[in-house]
C-alpha cells in the first residue's frame, strides 16, 4: 500500500520512521501503563517496574493462600510504614493501605468532606442491591432519601420493642435444635456451621419481615430431627456425627444464591460487568433474583393487610410501610410501597446482615470452646447477672438479656471481633486533593483501611506526631493495647474498675473497628450486638462446649462477603 501511495524507493525512505514512531508510541504507552507511585508512600519496587503492577505478586499470593486480605494486612509490617501503596494491574493508579488506628479513626469519624465511600464498594453493591444506600456514595442525591427511611431501624426503642423478641425467638429454637442434637450426639463433635448460618438468617428474615416459621431453616431441621429419634447417625473420618440437612425452602435457597453471589462480586475485577455476565449466562441466579423480588412484593402486600387492619409494627418491613404511609399522608401523594428504593433497602439488610454476624457467631462459639477458662467465667458471669432465671431454673428473658449489662459478655464479644473480626478492611475515596500522615494525595486515590495489621494485632508502626492531621492530634483519647499480648485473644483487656469500685465494660480500652467508623461505618451495628448478645448469651447458658482436637477446632479462614473460619465444630453437653 505504501508502494502504491509513494512509489517503491520513497516507501523504502519512510520504513524506518514508521519502525521509529512505532517503537517510541509503544515505549510511550508502556511508559504510562508502568505503576507510578506517590512520592513518599513506600511500595513494592518489583510492582513498579512492572507492566501488571502487584497483580502478578497478588495472583501468586491468592493462589498459595486461597484468600488475599491477609497480604493486604502484612503490607505495612512488609514496609515498616503505616502507609503504603500498590497497584492493581496496569494504568491502574496506586491504591493505598493505611495501617494506623489513630489516623484511620480521624479520617472515618471526622474528614468525610475528604474521603466518600470507595468506588469499587459502591460497584460490587451496585447490581445486587443498587438501589440500598449501601451501593451509594455519601454524594449522591439519593442517599439521604433511603438513610431517612431507614434511619429509625437503630434506635434502642425500636430494637428493644420489635427486633430483640423476633431475634429471641429464633435464638432460643437453635437451643431447641442443639438441645437435640447434643443428644443425639452423646458428645462427640458435629459441623455448627450450617446452623449458625441459618439461625443468623432466621434471625435477619425475622428482623426484615417478620418471617413466618414455615420459613425458618432452624425449625425445618428440628422438625426432621424430631422424626429421626435414636437413630444411629453415620460418622464422618474426623469423627463428627453428620446430621442431614432438610433442603432449604425456595425462598431461603434464593436468598443463599444471591448472597454467595455478592461473595463473588466482591471478588471481581470488574463488578458491574460482572454481575451483568452473571445474570445472563446463570439461569439460577436470574430466577434466585426473581424469586427474592416476588418475596419481597408478597411480604409487602401481607404487611400491607395486616397493618390496614390495625396490626403492629413487628419488622423493618412494617416501620418502612408505616413510614412510607405517613410520608405520603402528609404530602398529600399517593404513597409507593414498591419502589425500588424500598425493595432493595429490604434486601439489603438481608444482605449485609446474616453473613457478617454468622460469621462473628461462629467466631465466638470457636473461642469460648478453645478457651475453657473464658468460657467458664463467662457462663458464671450470666448466672450472676441473671440470678433469678437461675433460681427459678428458666432462660433469661428478653427483657433481662437487653437491660441487664454482663460486662465480660461484653467483653467476650468485642474481643472475638477484634482478633478475628468477620470484615477486616474498609475502604474510601479522596474525593478532594488532600494529605494522609503527611504525604499528598490525589483526588480520586482510593484507601483500604485494615483493621487487623499494626496498631490492630501488632505493635503500631512509629508516627511522628507532627505528621498527623491537626483534628487526629487534638481529638484522639483511645487507649492502646500492651505490645507483649495484643496478639492473643484475652477478653479482660476490655474490662476496667469504675469510680464506685465495679467492673465495668471499657469500649474506648483500644484500637478496634471490627464495624468500620463513622457516617459511613455499619449501618447495622446495634442489631449485630443485640443479635450477637442474646444468641450467645442463651448458647453458653444452655451448653458447655467441649475443647475439640486440633483438626476441628483450626482456624483457618475462608474469605467470601467475610473472613469465616473453614471449620466451625462443636461438642456439646446439655448444661443441667
Ligand atoms: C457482626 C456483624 C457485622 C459486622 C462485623 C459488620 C461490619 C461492617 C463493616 C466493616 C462495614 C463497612 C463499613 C465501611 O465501609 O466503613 C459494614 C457496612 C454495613 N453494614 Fe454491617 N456489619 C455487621 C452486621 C450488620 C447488620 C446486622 C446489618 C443490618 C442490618 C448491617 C448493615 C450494614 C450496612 C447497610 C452497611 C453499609 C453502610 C453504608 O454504606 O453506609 N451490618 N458492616
Amino acid at each position: 500500500m505504501l508502494s502504491g501511495l509513494f512509489g517503491t524507493a520513497q516507501a523504502t525512505l519512510y520504513i524506518p520512521f514508521l519502525v521509529i514512531s512505532a517503537v517510541t508510541l509503544l515505549y510511550l504507552v508502556y511508559g504510562r501503563a508502568l505503576p507510578k507511585p506517590l512520592s513518599g508512600i513506600p511500595y513494592d519496587e518489583n510492582a513498579r517496574t512492572s507492566l501488571f503492577g502487584s497483580l502478578p505478586e497478588i495472583r501468586e499470593y491468592v493462589r498459595e493462600h486461597g484468600r488475599l486480605r491477609p497480604w493486604l494486612a502484612a503490607h505495612s509490617t512488609r514496609h515498616n510504614s503505616p502507609l503504603t501503596q500498590f497497584w492493581f494491574g496496569p494504568f491502574a493508579r496506586p491504591t493505598l493501605i493505611l495501617s494506623d488506628f489513630q489516623e484511620t479513626q480521624d479520617i472515618l469519624l471526622r474528614r468525610s468532606r475528604e474521603f466518600d465511600r470507595a468506588k469499587r464498594s459502591c460497584d460490587c453493591f451496585e447490581g445486587p442491591v443498587g438501589n440500598h444506600h449501601i451501593a451509594m456514595r455519601t454524594s449522591d442525591p439519593r442517599f439521604k432519601g433511603n438513610k431517612e427511611l431507614v434511619k429509625d431501624l437503630m434506635t434502642p426503642a425500636f430494637l428493644h420493642e420489635v427486633s430483640a423478641p423476633e431475634i429471641y425467638t429464633k435464638a432460643t429454637c437453635l437451643v431447641d435444635l442443639w438441645t437435640l442434637k447434643a443428644k443425639v450426639a452423646a458428645g462427640r463433635p458435629f459441623n455448627a456451621d450450617r446452623d449458625i448460618f441459618d439461625a443468623a438468617i432466621d434471625i435477619i428474615n425475622a428482623a426484615t419481615f417478620g418471617l413466618h416459621d414455615g420459613l425458618s431453616t432452624v425449625k425445618r431441621q428440628l422438625d426432621t430431627l424430631s422424626k429421626v429419634g435414636d437413630a444411629e447417625l453415620p460418622l464422618s473420618p474426623d469423627g463428627s456425627v453428620e446430621f442431614a440437612h432438610p433442603p432449604d425452602a425456595p425462598e431461603i435457597a434464593a436468598i443463599h444464591e444471591i448472597s454467595l453471589h455478592i461473595g463473588e462480586q466482591l471478588k471481581a475485577s470488574f463488578p458491574k460487568i460482572s454481575h451483568r455476565y452473571k445474570v445472563l449466562t446463570k439461569p439460577s441466579l436470574a430466577k434466585a433474583i426473581s424469586m427474592k423480588d416476588k418475596l419481597i412484593h408478597d411480604e409487602i402486600e401481607k404487611a400491607l393487610a395486616r397493618l390496614r387492619s390495625g396490626g403492629r409494627v413487628r419488622s423493618a418491613m412494617d416501620h418502612i410501610l408505616q413510614r412510607e404511609m405517613n410520608s405520603a399522608k402528609k404530602a398529600d401523594r399517593r404513597p409507593v410501597f414498591h419502589s425500588p428504593r424500598i425493595h432493595d433497602e429490604l434486601f439489603g439488610y438481608i444482605v449485609a446482615g446474616h453473613d457478617t454476624s454468622a460469621t462473628a457467631l461462629k467466631w465466638m462459639i470457636k473461642w469460648v470452646a478453645d478457651d475453657q477458662v473464658v468460657q467458664n467465667k463467662l457462663r458464671a458471669a450470666l448466672r450472676s447477672a441473671y440470678g433469678a432465671a437461675l433460681s427459678e431454673r428458666r432462660q433469661p428473658s428478653v427483657t433481662e438479656l437487653w437491660k441487664i449489662p454482663v460486662p465480660y459478655l461484653d467483653a467476650v464479644i468485642e474481643e472475638s471481633l477484634r482478633v478475628t473480626g468477620p470484615i477486616p478492611v474498609a475502604q474510601r475515596r479522596a474525593v478532594v486533593d488532600t494529605v494522609i500522615l503527611g504525604q499528598n494525595i490525589p483526588k480520586g486515590t482510593e484507601i483500604i483501611f485494615i483493621n487487623n495489621g499494626p496498631s490492630y494485632l501488632s505493635p503500631s508502626v512509629s508516627v511522628p506526631d507532627s505528621a498527623r492531621s491537626e483534628s487526629s492530634r487534638a481529638k484522639f483519647s483511645h487507649g492502646h493495647w500492651n505490645p507483649e499480648d495484643m496478639h492473643l485473644f484475652r477478653p479482660e483487656r476490655w474490662l476496667r474498675i469504675d469510680e464506685n469500685g465495679r467492673e465495668v465494660f471499657n469500649p474506648q480500652a483500644g484500637p478496634a473497628m471490627p464495624f468500620s467508623l463513622g457516617p459511613r461505618g455499619c449501618f447495622g451495628r446495634r442489631l449485630a450486638y443485640l443479635e450477637i448478645r442474646i444468641v450467645l448469651a442463651l448458647l453458653v447458658w444452655n451448653f458447655e462446649f467441649q475443647k475439640l482436637s486440633e483438626e476441628l477446632s483450626s482456624h483457618a479462614v475462608v474469605d467470601s462477603i467475610t473472613s469465616a473460619p473453614k471449620k466451625c465444630f462443636v461438642a456439646l453437653n446439655r448444661v443441667s
